[in-house]
């Protein structure tokens, strides 16, 4: 209820002024709004801030900066650094991707050169390819980046290491001597975050802010390392891990709630034609685009929350000095984020069309939820690359399953039992047993698939990584059906240890098979290939899927109201909770800056004499039309 976090209709703004105002909120939220004491920027406070700003500001900040100097920092750097940032005295951001790379990170360019007689870094940016390019709040905003360059020692590479650079003064905010920096401009998205270009010459850094906590560098130039160097990745497997509840799970979840809402609203045309026009959530087509999208919410939330604790566990072994669980948690962050970063986007844009032609209105606030969903999966690792390397762990998994029992999110790759579906009617293929079942059967069998058609290329002389790259779509496919039986799993298990009401079990029970069976169903060719269905048992599965939308029918609006979103949080004249969608559409538009003259003078002028021609014509003035 503070006017000072209530939303201007950000579709009415000019892209600087949604900057400032994403600033101003953010800023206002965490400095006025919560307890200063003991709150860090990547504590559970966040998730109750993101539900209440549509458009942050320092979301890099929070979520990559900080966790990087935990991350990366030795205790004195720590102390020295997070208490500033936390409190945004200093603002930073990530600083990894190049012009010329982002995906293959050993092909960075930017270097660090370690100058023994100062005991300085030198940053550079060798050529343009080398610039930083994209790194978020970096534009404009950032007066510290968390540079990832190359270390280089007497002419030797050490690879890429994690650098503290401040590049804006702090008194004045302008670029430092040797910083070129600005932002990189429209986008398909993001209009209020300020991603940035970042192009450092003869930039001179203390050694001190080498970030040390897996490698130093000493005063005469020698280079320690200290623990396993994988770990330098470590700060974008945990960004993967919560990037899916706060940039997939809510923001779809969003998209639900303003489609269902208006599905339920909106009367177009007739079922039974001696009947009145029918919501269009009464057809069968609206239930099928919508719902399991609503079921999706909740499986990659319950997947989501696994993950997150999984990544916890895994922090507090590394903490011991155990790494043993990186290898399988990189593969499973990087898989989920990349699976259902896939899926959120397109759901999102699958409810969007659903809404019709006011699906395409920004008056929705369903471009503005797609959009930015779009970028999920691009950053943080880009799908693709991220499909194959859960693929590459799972071919190395399904090597060793031949002469081990494997644990973990992978054992059902060392699991020979007879997993043959009996399913005999659709109510069997409701069951949650035999849709885990299915799913981890068709996971093997596409593991399997892809490893043994790449053993054969090589065995007919193909080198391995050229057999790899032609078979990078059957991996790609491994990894999604990997995933898929890591979600679908991992939901019943929390569903069925869920203590709640019967009739909410029986609501989570059936979302979790809509979600099951769509999925099987969407990839029906895998399942009946791999043997995991026959073709009867497929017609089933259409029916089970069918069978569940009906059911699910009645409750479809509460169950997307159990998402609690404001008005002022969805922005959207068709999901406003008083379904009063018409009136909000006419006054929405009629706030637009379009319409603050009757007549549009700028384009009048061009107009005007046509008019005027067309205007003496018809009241007999005018000369004979020219056609
Ligand atoms: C104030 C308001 C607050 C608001 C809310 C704040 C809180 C919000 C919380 C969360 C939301 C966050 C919002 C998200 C915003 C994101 C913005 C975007 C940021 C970015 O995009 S940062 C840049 C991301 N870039 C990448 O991900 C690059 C991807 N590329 C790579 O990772 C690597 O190049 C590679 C893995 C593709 C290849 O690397 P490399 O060549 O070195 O490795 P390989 O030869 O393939 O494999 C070698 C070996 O290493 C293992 N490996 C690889 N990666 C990792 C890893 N990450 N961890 C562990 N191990 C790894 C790999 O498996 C191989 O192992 P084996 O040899 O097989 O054993
Ligand atoms: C909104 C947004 C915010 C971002 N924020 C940040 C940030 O804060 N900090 C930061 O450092 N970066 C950030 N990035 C950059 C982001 O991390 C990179 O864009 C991403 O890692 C992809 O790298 P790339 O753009 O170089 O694409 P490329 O890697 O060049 O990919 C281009 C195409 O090539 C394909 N490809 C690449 N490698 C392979 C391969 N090995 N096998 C098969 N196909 C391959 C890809 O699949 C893709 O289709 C952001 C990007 C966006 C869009």
């Amino acid at each position: 209820n503070d006017t000072s976090m209530q939303h201007r209709n950000l579709n009415h703004m000019t892209r600087e002024e949604r900057f400032s105002e994403a600033m101003r909120r953010t800023l206002y939220a965490l400095k006025v709004l919560l307890p200063r004491e003991g709150w860090t920027p990547v504590g559970p406070e966040m998730k109750y801030l993101a539900r209440a700003i549509k458009e942050f500001t320092f979301i890099i900040h929070a979520g990559v900066f900080i966790p990087c100097i935990m991350s990366y920092g030795t205790n004195e750097q720590i102390a020295k650094w997070f208490p500033l940032a936390a409190d945004f005295r200093i603002i930073g951001t990530y600083a990894q991707t190049e012009l010329g790379h982002g995906s293959f990170l050993r092909g960075l360019e930017t270097i660090a050169t370690y100058d023994r007689a100062n005991q300085e870094f030198i940053i550079n940016c060798p050529k343009i390819t080398a610039m930083k390019w994209w790194p978020g709040d970096m534009g404009k905003s950032a007066n510290h980046v968390l540079l990832m360059a190359e270390l280089v020692i007497d002419g030797k590479k050490y690879g890429m290491h994690g650098f503290m650079v401040q590049i804006r003064d702090l008194t004045t905010h302008e670029p430092l001597p040797g910083v070129t920096v600005g932002d990189i401009g429209a986008k398909l998205s993001f209009e209020s975050v300020d991603n940035g270009f970042l192009y450092l010459q003869n930039v001179r850094i203390p050694r001190e802010n080498l970030l040390s906590k897996l490698s130093e560098v000493h005063p005469d130039g020698t280079y320690i390392k200290k623990g396993n160097q994988r770990l330098m990745y470590g700060s974008m497997v945990r960004v993967r891990v919560n990037l899916i509840a706060h940039e997939i799970v809510m923001p779809l979840a969003k998209a639900c709630t303003i489609a269902v809402r208006y599905s339920a609203v909106r009367r177009q045309g007739l079922i039974n034609p001696s009947k009145e026009e029918v919501p269009v959530l009464d057809y069968v087509a609206q239930q099928h685009k919508l719902l399991p999208q609503v079921a999706t919410v909740f499986m990659a939330h319950f997947a989501a929350k696994q993950l997150v604790k999984m990544h916890h566990d895994y922090s507090l072994e590394v903490e011991k000095g155990n790494t043993s669980q990186l290898p399988e948690l990189h593969a499973l962050s990087a898989g989920m984020k990349a699976c259902l970063s896939e899926q959120g986007a397109a759901g999102a844009e699958i409810v969007r069309r659903a809404c019709g032609g006011h699906g395409y209105s920004c008056g929705s606030g369903l471009p503005f939820i797609v959009n930015r969903m779009l970028a999920t999966c691009t950053y943080e690792g880009e799908n693709t690359v991220m499909q194959l390397q859960c693929a590459r762990y799972l071919i190395k998994c399904a090597d060793q399953a031949k002469k081990d029992k494997l644990t973990g999110s992978v054992w059902y790759l060392s699991d020979f039992s007879n997993m043959s579906c009996t399913a005999q009617t659709f109510g069997d293929l409701q069951e949650p047993s035999v849709l885990v079942k299915l799913h981890e059967r068709r996971a093997k069998c596409a593991v399997q698939h892809a490893g043994k058609k790449m053993q054969n290329m090589v065995k007919n002389g193909t080198p391995a990584h050229d057999a790899w790259n032609m078979m990078a779509t059957l991996l790609i496919n491994a990894a999604r059906a990997h995933i898929m039986q890591y979600v679908v799993g991992t939901s019943v298990t929390y569903i069925s240890e869920l203590s709640c009401s019967a009739s909410l079990k029986k609501i989570l029970t059936q979302l979790c098979a809509l979600y099951a069976l769509h999925n099987i169903n969407s990839n029906c060719g895998d399942f009946v290939k791999f043997g995991c269905l026959t073709s009867a048992q497929c017609d089933l599965a259409q029916e089970a899927e069918f069978n569940l939308l009906k059911q699910l029918r009645p409750d479809a609006v509460g169950i997307v109201d159990s998402f609690d979103f404001t008005d002022d949080i969805l922005q959207s004249c068709l999901g406003a909770y008083d379904g009063n969608v018409y009136e909000r559409l006419f006054e929405w538009a009629k706030q637009a800056p379009m319409n603050k003259t009757e007549v549009h003078q700028d384009s009048y002028q061009y107009l005007q004499p046509y008019l005027h021609e067309g205007r003496d014509v018809l009241e007999g003035r005018g000369r004979n039309s020219k056609l």
